[in-house]
């Protein structure tokens, strides 16, 4: 915004005072979003990040499987899709024609399946197809708008799918958001692992507790023989959960029971072991 144009803002708002100037004004909006979000947070039991080092891992499919599986077990739950520039959460949860709706008092989520309320940015823009072409500091905004101004009601789950990696998005989230957790996503492979191991270091940084790793895509099981093959490797993420001391939530092995269409069915693969991972989450919380 040009310096023109915030001084005709300032001349016709309606709060201005004879001390206040465009700096003083911005700072006063950061506070209050910083104020919404702390009173919208406060009413969700748990508030879980689903993070990965890498993009492609899993991480919303893991996401999407363990909102289910909370939802059916009777817990109130949400999703939070803040991966912007790649929104997949409506998608995957088999709700991508629903559009989110506002009033004056915020934006209302999209219902799923088992009652699961989700807000994405796929649920605002016109077509699942269309580019998400924002510069970072918008995608942060909208974020953060999300944050204050989703009206989720009463949750005992909040979901919050985060762009992959430790770039500024996810740093900014998880500053910006008061965090029960994380949930780190990662396939076996050493790349996926070394960026586990940045993800580690972060958490550390930012004084978040990791509820605990979950291993996707550990291994392909045949349907004629049943033996399993390990493509990336076995018990490597075991192993770095033993070196830096973290839980593993479970393994989740290729899954060819959804035959390409990504959505979450009942009674798949994916649905079957993020249940078992639910469990585990739910018992580590409650203990
Ligand atoms: N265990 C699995 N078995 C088979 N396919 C899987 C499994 N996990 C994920 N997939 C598939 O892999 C693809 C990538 O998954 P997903 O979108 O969840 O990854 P992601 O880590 O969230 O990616 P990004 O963060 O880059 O958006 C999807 O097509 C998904 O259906």
């Amino acid at each position: 915004m040009s310096s023109s144009t915030k001084s005709s803002a300032c001349e016709s708002c309606s709060s201005k005072t004879s001390t206040c100037s465009p700096d003083s004004c911005g700072n006063a909006e950061k506070n209050e979003q910083e104020l919404r979000i702390k009173n919208n947070m406060a009413r969700i039991k748990y508030r879980i990040a689903i993070v990965s080092g890498k993009g492609g891992v899993g991480k919303s499919t893991v996401t999407a499987g363990l909102a289910i599986a909370l939802a059916k077990s009777g817990y109130t739950v949400g999703v939070l899709d803040a991966d912007v520039s790649g929104p997949n959460m409506p998608h995957l949860l088999g709700i991508e024609d629903e559009k989110m709706t506002g009033d004056e008092n915020g934006f209302l989520p999209v219902e799923a399946p088992h009652g699961i309320e989700v807000a994405s940015v796929e649920s605002i823009i016109s077509a699942s197809d269309a580019p998400v072409v924002w510069r970072g500091p918008m995608r942060s905004s909208l974020v953060n708008q999300f944050l204050a101004d989703v009206q989720w009601g009463q949750l005992d789950f909040l979901l919050v799918d985060l762009p992959p990696g430790t770039g500024d998005e996810p740093l900014s989230i998880m500053q910006t958001m008061p965090l029960t957790g994380l949930v780190v996503v990662s396939t076996p492979s050493n790349l996926s692992l070394l960026d586990v191991s940045k993800i580690v270091n972060m958490a550390k940084m930012l004084n978040t507790r990791i509820l605990g790793v979950v291993e996707n895509m550990a291994y392909f099981e045949c349907p004629g023989c049943h033996e399993k093959v390990f493509p990336f490797g076995e018990d490597t993420v075991k192993r770095l959960c033993e070196k830096y001391g973290l839980d593993m939530l479970g393994s989740i092995p290729m899954d060819a029971s959804n035959r390409g269409s990504d959505v979450i069915t009942e009674g798949s693969g994916i649905e079957k072991y993020t249940g078992d991972i639910a469990r585990k989450i739910t018992g580590i919380l409650e203990r």
